[in-house]
């Protein structure tokens, strides 16, 4: 069976996006969504996308992270998403509903409301998720934050000096997060200025992650280091955050398609 998809992507974090809402697909395995995000043997990206209808919204939007793992939330996808469907949309995710706004060159997607709670990130344990009493040396004391997806976020002086590639996978499987967790290491580089480098739960250095941004500048409201909106700056550009404390998070940047393809899928399946 032939199946079409779009190449797209949100400051450089890219997607193979899967228009499963006419014509379902047979379900995608763990080890399918893996070969199809492998960027030797595969299509490649750091996120596989599915579009499939949804009783309670618009459509649903199934994220499958590079190593094959679903997960619930996905910022940039989300804005990929937006641009492609076209016009405002409610859309269901495993983390939620969300609500997209397409805009010239991209999206504002409104995230809904961020947890702080130990359980709701989730962590192993009861601690104050404001600073947690942890260090993977030199980073320390990380602020948690669930987007839909879990957050650890490491405030530093010059998050260009962290090695992620080695702390990354370190933090990311680390006992203390049950589901694992997305590592944001991020500097304060002007009023309401962040910089940001993210370690994805699941796919590793990327060049942007969109909940980790808005993960990062909740934290940085929280310890009151910034004020909406804040400007994230990451290897890929920039995302505007919008957030006061009790409501949602809007997110706007920028989204594109790169190219359309197809591809057999008993090659993958
Ligand atoms: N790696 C993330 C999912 C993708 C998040 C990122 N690509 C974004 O734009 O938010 C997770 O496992 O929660």
């Amino acid at each position: 069976m032939r199946v079409s998809f779009i190449k797209m992507h949100g400051l450089g974090n890219d997607f193979v996006v899967l228009d499963a809402r006419e014509d379902a697909l047979p379900d995608i395995s763990r080890k399918m969504a893996a070969r199809i995000a492998d960027r030797r043997e595969g299509i490649g990206c750091d996120q596989l996308i599915v579009l499939e209808r949804s009783e309670s919204a618009a459509f649903l939007m199934r994220i499958f992270n590079a190593d094959g793992g679903e997960v619930e939330a996905c910022g940039n996808a989300s804005r990929a998403v937006a641009l492609l469907h076209g016009e405002a949309a409610t859309v269901e995710t495993a983390g939620g509903n969300i609500s997209l706004e397409p805009t010239a060159g991209g999206a504002s997607v409104d995230m809904g409301s961020p947890r702080f709670d130990w359980d709701a990130i989730p962590l192993a344990y009861a601690v104050d998720t404001a600073a947690m009493p942890v260090a993977w040396e030199p980073l320390q004391q990380p602020m948690a934050v669930n987007i839909g997806n879990p957050h650890a976020v490491f405030f530093v002086d010059d998050a260009d000096a962290i090695d992620l590639t080695a702390l990354g996978p370190l933090i990311e499987n680390d006992p203390l997060f049950p589901e694992r967790i997305n590592v944001n290491v991020a500097s304060l580089v002007g009023e309401n200025h962040l910089k940001l480098h993210v370690w994805e739960r699941g796919a590793g250095l990327t060049r942007a992650c969109g909940t980790g941004a808005c993960a990062t500048a909740v934290a940085a409201i929280r310890k009151a280091v910034a004020q909406s909106p804040v400007t994230v700056t990451l290897p890929g550009g920039d995302l505007t955050i919008e957030w006061k404390s009790g409501g949602t998070i809007r997110m706007t940047g920028p989204a594109a398609e790169a190219f359309r393809g197809t591809f057999e899928w008993d090659d993958y399946a």
